[in-house]
């Protein structure tokens, strides 16, 4: 949900537990007409279960994808469209995840045992505080990022919106651990996703993916983890997306809060971001000139993004991902139930999730944007948006008038 507290149109909410029958996600405020397609957002949830370095998890358990409300034959009807994704493992955590009592002997040894030793880096012992549990079960069963499944399926929705519009968003892997894409690399464009998908890292980089390959092999083979960057990219924004009029209306601002919403998500750059910070004023902005009828942006540092408004360029944000807490290799802990020293517990993880939270960001990049657009130009249909969307472009005087791609990433 977006940050800004009074002109929310497009809400949206997750339930469900890692463990439990199903997760459910509800998205409010779509404009009737959008294409939802129960293929597209399938094959979404395929994306976010790629990557080289997902656990074993990823490998059995399949997204059982249904929609209960907001769409009919294929297109949006204007009212809240519910999603539900059975989690096919449910089966075998009927009892430990009941949502009625269950006797304790049931419970007792396997994966019903309490989990006393938390995790450090998992949210296991800070939530036992919060919440009041002896244990870390009731805590780990949300904070786990099985959630983000239901964001990526609202997500698909949004994008198809988007895609209405003539807005298409890309996400990609910019670093694994130490090993990094080189600096100033192209970008990819709408048309490299079909390659980023196939690349065991979404990576546009192949000399860098390969050693990426070998990072994750690396700490998979000492029992360890590794974090990584995202970035997402959204090409055809019209200028003017956002404000800069108030905190909570800034683009900038409601697109770092939705990035730092995902799970293990640590740092947020829009634009070329902490590298800003090391260069010079007068090597830090994009210049202005004159084009062919058009102004011009002689590069773009700021990622497209001036005055917490869309510049018309090409939006560029990152999201930086710390290692997994789950180690084999387990951190030290104490045993909340003895209070002696112990090992975290461990029994499977990832070694490696970045590519996953790049789709993960792209879906939350995508409703934060569909939020702003629907707070521009409003709209019941798409036909509506879409309408208003041209006429506030055809509305901007020559003078003002901005090349939307800048020069380097225009197809
Ligand atoms: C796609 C994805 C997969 C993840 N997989 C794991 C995992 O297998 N094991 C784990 O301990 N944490 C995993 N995490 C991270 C935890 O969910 C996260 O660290 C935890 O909820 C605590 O939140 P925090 O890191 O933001 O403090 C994953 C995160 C994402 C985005
Ligand atoms: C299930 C998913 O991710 C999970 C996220 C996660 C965590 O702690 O965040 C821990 C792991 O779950 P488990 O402990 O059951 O193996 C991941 O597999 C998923 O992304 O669909």
């Amino acid at each position: 949900m977006a940050l800004c507290q009074n002109r929310i149109m497009l809400r949206w909410l997750t339930a469900g537990e890692s463990h439990g029958p199903e997760l459910i996600a509800l998205l409010e405020g779509l404009p009737a007409g959008v294409p939802v397609s129960l293929d597209a957002i399938r094959a979404d949830l395929a994306r976010r279960k790629l990557g080289y370095g997902r656990g074993a998890r990823m490998k059995f358990e399949q997204d059982a994808l249904d929609i209960s409300g907001g769409v009919r034959h294929g297109y949006s009807l204007g009212s809240p469209i519910a999603v539900r994704i059975g989690n096919t493992e449910w089966p075998k955590w009927v009892d430990v995840m009941s949502a009625e009592p269950v006797d304790a002997e049931k419970l007792a040894g396997g994966r019903g045992a309490a989990l006393t030793r938390p995790r450090p880096g998992h949210a296991d012992l800070v939530g036992m505080q919060k919440y009041g549990f002896d244990e870390a079960r009731p805590v780990l069963e949300r904070a786990s990022a099985r959630e983000t499944a239901a964001r990526v399926a609202l997500g698909a929705v949004a994008r198809s919106f988007l895609e209405q519009l003539g807005i298409t968003l890309v996400s990609h892997t910019l670093s694994i651990g130490p090993v990094r894409v080189p600096e100033g690399s192209p970008l990819p464009l709408p048309s490299d996703v079909e390659a980023l998908d196939a690349d065991p890292l979404r990576c546009f980089d192949p000399a860098t993916s390969a050693a990426m390959v070998a990072e994750v092999d690396a700490a998979h083979k000492d029992g360890d983890t590794l974090g990584g960057v995202v970035e997402v990219l959204a090409y055809g924004l019209p200028p003017g997306l956002g404000s800069h009029v108030h905190w909570d209306r800034r683009l900038d601002a409601q697109l770092a809060a939705a990035l730092m919403g995902i799970q293990a998500i640590k740092g947020v750059e829009v634009g070329d971001g902490f590298l800003t910070t090391t260069r010079r004023g007068s090597d830090a902005h994009d210049e202005l000139v004159p084009g062919d009828g058009e102004i011009s942006r002689t590069s773009d540092k700021a990622g497209g993004t001036e005055g917490g408004m869309s510049t018309g360029t090409v939006l560029r944000v990152r999201a930086g991902m710390k290692p997994i807490a789950t180690i084999p290799h387990a951190l030290r802990t104490v045993d909340i139930a003895t209070s002696e020293a112990a090992p975290a517990h461990h029994q499977r993880s990832d070694v490696c999730a970045v590519p996953a939270a790049g789709v993960v960001a792209e879906a939350m990049v995508a409703l934060v944007l569909a939020n702003a657009v629907l707070e521009k130009f409003g709209g019941d249909s798409i036909a509506e948006t879409s309408r208003n969307l041209q006429g506030y472009l055809d509305a901007i005087p020559d003078n003002l008038a901005t090349t939307r791609l800048s020069a380097p990433y225009a197809e």
